[in-house]
């Protein structure tokens, strides 16, 4: 084991996931010294932020997440500028529920008050837009029509690369296994000591695991996540693979969760349809399947697709794996730990996080770098949860 580094940073980001990485960003952007750890070589596909899209939209159903979201198409956009490369593509992001749904009128207003590009549809301008896709007759419809998608791999190399570029430091293959609280904060990994003023902890479905020896217990769910695929039954025939949306489904079916899906991106031939949820997982037995399936979120999906999608076949043709890490109310949580103000914690990202990145790493680069946090942090608060905290 080395001994310490006798340089101090001024911070060290534990964890490169999508936040992670925007966090360290922003934090050298600021011309402060930061180091990036993550304990896989990266790049690696054991967390949330891996494979190659994610839906970008400010079709929420809180004002605060829609109201972010315009800074954030700002800092997508600032992020290509410098990278060079194309991580955005406006698809639309339609919005289907069945009638009188609250969280589909409540992302029409917020749309309309936060004065949001978007338009409602019946359901015979839908289905005459979106060949192949068939709605109930009383199913409502609406489109954010800046919504689409992120090519999430491309991203998480692309802030990685601007990030070393402003000359931070990422050491990779390397499991942060200490860490020592104190106006200068001591890291001990797997083969390393580092010091830090600041630290700031996004360590996604390991939140806890990295927060437990800290005196922090957080009421974190970590859920496995099936990545559906799916096939047109005769190719080239359902009109699905030509000009399909990015689609948010709320409570279809009868059902109490959302699904969602984008086009044809990863796979040729392929769209991902997924069921937003999962079972209770451990990050490290993830891909093991140890216990049944409490929520049968593959038949849902099954189901759905033989009613909305007839034209695919109703069996996914590929299922990969992703973890969400979900706080109760599914906000996430951007803060201070309540002992020791120069460690920030960005957790709970509720399998939502993703778009929202640029914005999350600015703000947890705010609260480590002691300035005012630009955004109301109030639904983000360690505060809300009655947590239990050990004295260290
Ligand atoms: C299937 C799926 C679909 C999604 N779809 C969308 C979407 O359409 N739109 C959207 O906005 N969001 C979406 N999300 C959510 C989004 O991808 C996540 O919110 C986001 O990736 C979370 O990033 P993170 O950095 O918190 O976690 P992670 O990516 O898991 O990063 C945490 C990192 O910390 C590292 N780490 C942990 N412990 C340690 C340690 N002790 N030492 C060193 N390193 C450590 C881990 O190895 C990991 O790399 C989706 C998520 C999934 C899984
Ligand atoms: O965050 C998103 O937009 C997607 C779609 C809805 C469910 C989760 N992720």
């Amino acid at each position: 084991m080395a001994l310490p580094n006798s340089s101090v940073y001024d911070c060290i980001v534990i964890g490169a996931g999508i936040q992670g990485s925007f966090t360290a960003y922003h934090l050298a952007k600021n011309q402060k010294r930061t180091l990036l750890l993550e304990q896989f070589p990266l790049p690696h596909s054991r967390g949330s932020s891996h494979g190659q899209t994610r839906i970008i939209r400010r079709a929420y159903s809180e004002q605060f997440y829609t109201s972010m979201m315009q800074e954030c198409y700002q800092l997508w956009a600032e992020l290509e500028r410098e990278s060079g490369i194309k991580l955005y593509r406006k698809t639309g992001l339609l919005v289907i529920a069945p009638p009188g749904n609250e969280e589909f009128e409540s992302i029409c207003r917020n749309m309309e008050q936060n004065k949001v590009s978007w338009e409602r549809f019946t359901r015979e301008q839908v289905m005459a837009k979106y060949p192949g896709l068939i709605l109930n007759p009383e199913d409502v419809a609406c489109c954010d029509d800046n919504g689409g998608i992120l090519y999430a791999d491309k991203a998480l190399r692309a802030v990685q690369e601007q990030f070393q570029k402003m000359g931070g430091v990422i050491q990779d293959g390397q499991k942060v296994k200490h860490i020592q609280p104190g106006q200068v904060v001591t890291v001990t990994t797997t083969s390393d000591i580092y010091q830090a003023k600041n630290i700031v902890i996004t360590a996604g479905p390991w939140a806890q695991k990295v927060l437990s020896p800290l005196g922090l217990e957080l009421p974190l769910k970590t859920l496995r996540i099936n990545v559906c695929y799916w096939k047109e039954k005769i190719p080239g025939r359902s009109g699905l693979l030509q000009n399909f949306p990015a689609f948010l489904g709320v409570n279809l079916n009868g059902e109490e969760h959302e699904v969602y899906g984008l086009p044809c991106q990863e796979y040729p031939g392929l769209i991902k349809i997924c069921f937003h949820g999962g079972n209770e997982a451990e990050p490290e037995e993830r891909d093991l399947q140890a216990k049944p399936p409490q929520i049968p979120d593959i038949q849902i999906l099954c189901n759905f697709i033989s009613k909305y999608l007839p034209g695919l076949h109703p069996k996914p043709a590929v299922i990969e794996q992703c973890m969400y890490t979900n706080t109760p109310d599914s906000n996430f949580i951007l803060d201070y730990h309540p002992l020791h103000k120069n460690i920030v914690i960005g957790s709970g990202f509720s399998g939502h996080g993703f778009k929202l990145s640029p914005l999350v790493g600015k703000i947890l680069s705010e609260l480590s770098m002691g300035k005012e946090p630009s955004y109301d942090l109030t639904p983000f608060s360690i505060s809300r949860f009655q947590t239990p905290q050990a004295s260290l």
